[in-house]
C-alpha cells in the first residue's frame, strides 16, 4: 500500500505541488497523467524516498522498487546478474538470486540465449525488460514506474505493458505508472490520478474500465477518457491544438 497525505514538494526553491493526498491499494495499478514539468516525476521521486517532502506525509507498507525510463542497468554485468542486483543487496545466496532472476527474465519474455548478455549487446526493450525484472526481483509491494516504455516503439510497448500488467496483478503490487501515453494509461491502469493547476493539485482520480484487447476498443476507451470533463486540459491537449503548425492553424 502507497499513500500520499497532504503532501506538498518544492523544487529549485519553488512549490510544485501541494495538497497532495492520495492511496494507491494493493494490487492497484494507479496512472499518474498531467503536463510536462507539473510535477509527476518529481512525486514519483518523494515516493521512492528520493526526493524529501515540503509537508504531509507518504506512507510506504512493504519493500518498494523503482524502474525509471531509462534501464540504468550495469554495463559489465549479465542481464542475469543486473536482474539479481537487489538480491544480492538483500543477502540472497548466489544461485537462489540467479534462479529468481531467470525466471523473471523468462516471464518478461527474454530467451535462455539472452540471460548471460550483457546490456550493449540487448535491445532497448530487453534492457527495459531486465530493469522491470530486477524491480520485481526483491518482492516489492509498492512498484513505482517512471515512464518506462516511453523509448519503445509502439509494438512492443503493447506486448511489454500486458507484461506488466499481468506481472503486477499476479503479484499484488501497488503500483504507481507516470506515463504521458493515454493508451498505455487505459491498457494498464485501474484508475487515472490528473495533477494540474500552479502550484499543482491532484484532480480527484477517474476510474478505467479495462478495454478489450483489440486495437477499437483500446481507442474507444482512451476517447472515453479523453471527453471526460478536465482531462484534455489537464494533459495540456487542447492548448496544443490551437498552436498553429507549419502549415497554418490546424
Ligand atoms: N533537479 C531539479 N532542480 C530544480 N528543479 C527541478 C529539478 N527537476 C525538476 N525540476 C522542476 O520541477 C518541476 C517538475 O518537474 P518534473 O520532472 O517532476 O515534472 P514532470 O511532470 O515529470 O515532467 P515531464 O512530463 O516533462 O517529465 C519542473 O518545473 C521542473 O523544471
Amino acid at each position: 500500500m502507497l499513500s500520499f497525505e497532504g503532501v506538498a514538494l518544492h523544487r529549485g526553491g519553488a512549490l510544485i505541488l501541494s495538497g497532495v493526498t492520495l492511496r494507491v491499494a494493493a494490487g492497484e495499478v494507479l496512472v499518474l497523467m498531467g503536463r510536462s514539468g507539473i510535477g509527476k516525476t518529481s512525486l514519483l521521486h518523494a515516493a521512492a524516498g528520493l526526493l524529501p517532502v515540503s509537508a504531509g506525509r507518504i506512507a510506504v507498507r512493504g519493500r518498494r522498487a523503482v524502474v525509471f525510463q531509462e534501464p540504468r542497468l550495469l554495463p559489465w554485468r549479465s542481464a542475469l546478474d543486473n536482474a539479481a542486483l537487489g538480491l544480492k543487496a538483500l543477502g540472497v545466496p548466489r544461485p537462489a538470486r540467479r534462479e529468481r532472476a531467470a525466471s523473471l527474465l523468462r516471464e518478461l519474455g527474454l530467451r535462455d540465449e539472452d540471460l548471460l548478455k550483457r546490456p550493449h549487446a540487448l535491445s532497448g526493450g530487453m534492457r527495459q525488460r531486465v530493469a522491470i525484472a530486477r524491480a520485481l526481483a526483491v518482492e516489492p509491494a509498492v512498484l513505482l514506474l517512471d515512464e518506462p516504455f516511453a523509448a519503445l516503439d509502439a509494438g512492443l510497448r503493447a506486448e511489454l505493458q500486458q507484461r506488466l500488467r499481468e506481472a503486477v496483478r499476479r503479484r499484488h503490487l501497488a503500483t504507481l505508472l507516470v506515463t504521458h501515453d493515454v493508451v498505455e494509461a487505459v491498457r494498464v491502469g485501474d484508475r487515472v490520478a490528473l495533477l494540474a493547476g500552479r502550484p499543482a493539485g491532484l484532480l480527484p482520480p477517474l476510474p478505467l474500465t479495462r478495454p478489450a484487447a483489440t486495437d477499437a476498443a483500446v481507442f474507444e476507451a482512451c476517447a472515453g477518457l479523453l471527453r471526460r470533463p478536465g482531462v484534455a486540459e489537464a494533459l495540456g491537449l487542447l492548448a496544443q491544438a490551437r498552436q498553429p503548425s507549419p502549415r497554418g492553424w490546424d
